[in-house]
């Protein structure tokens, strides 16, 4: 079974790539709690990535996720950015941060903000890397709205399109929309395409390639099968053309 690294000290990050990459057949396997840190000094989040995914994928061999995040909020010119985990110190709670955004915040009209992802995926043996990237746009609120999810800054962030803190939407939601997730489901089609093993399956009908060719588990090649089996009766359909091609696991 493919086994993944997943290269992050942050407890919270490592729950939502486990919640969102969970049901894919493969290994994820967390960061020994004696892995030592590492200096993020890049500057910009791809080259942070790449330092946390290439110090840990070199040391225990193994291809490796790490992802580098960041609040970018208009009004502060786009702080804290990359500096998000170390603004006013690595070790300062996020309360604290938190409150001093606030009180930054506190006469700004202008509320926009984002999170921003950028995900590697480390290739020790080859020395090669593939990186995505996910954005959410959003709010800054007013003020701190624990919820019963979340880490870091998501008590005062609202995506745009709810009314709520990512903290109080919880878990399920933010999966579905943060910057991890669009980041993630990129990684996903990239493993899902690149490194399982299985049946790829392409269809065409009338000659035209349909654009759901991709790897799929073999329930559903079934029930493309039945479904395939009953549109080609169809006078419109001329021709309906299954190719299903097996790939060796990497
Ligand atoms: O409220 C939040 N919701 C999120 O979804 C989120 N994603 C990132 N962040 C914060 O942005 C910094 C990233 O820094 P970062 O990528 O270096 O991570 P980190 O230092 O916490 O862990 P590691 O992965 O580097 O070990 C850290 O302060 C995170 O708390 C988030 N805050
Ligand atoms: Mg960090």
């Amino acid at each position: 079974m493919v086994k993944i690294l997943v290269a992050t000290k942050n407890k919270g990050k490592l729950k939502e790539i486990q919640e969102i990459l969970g049901d894919l057949p493969i290994k994820l396997m967390p960061l020994p709690e004696s892995a030592s840190d590492v200096e993020e000094n890049g500057s910009t989040y791809l080259e942070n990535a790449l330092i946390k995914a290439k110090t840990y994928g070199q040391k225990y061999k193994l291809i490796t996720l790490a992802d580098d995040s960041g609040l970018e909020i208009d009004a502060l010119n786009g702080l804290p950015g990359i500096y998000s985990s170390r603004y006013l110190g690595k070790d300062t709670p996020f309360e604290e941060k938190m409150k001093n955004i606030l009180e930054l915040m506190k006469n700004k009209d202008n509320r926009k903000a984002r999170f921003r992802c950028i995900s590697v995926l480390y290739f020790p043996n080859e020395d090669k890397f593939v990186s995505f990237e996910g954005v959410v746009e959003g709010e800054i609120l007013k003020e701190i709205c624990y919820g019963n999810s979340g880490f870091g800054y998501d008590p005062i962030f609202k995506p745009d399109g709810f009314d709520k803190s990512f903290s109080e939407l919880g878990t399920e939601i933010k999966n579905k929309i943060s910057h991890r997730s669009k980041a993630l489901a990129q990684v996903r089609d990239y493993i899902e395409n690149n490194l399982l093993g299985g049946e790829m399956i392409e269809i065409k009908i009338n000659g035209k390639r349909l654009p759901a060719n991709k790897y799929v588990y073999s329930v559903f090649e079934k029930v493309i099968y039945a479904i395939l089996s009953t549109l080609k009766d169809l006078p419109e359909i001329e021709t309906v053309e299954i190719k299903i091609e097996k790939k060796e696991e990497k």
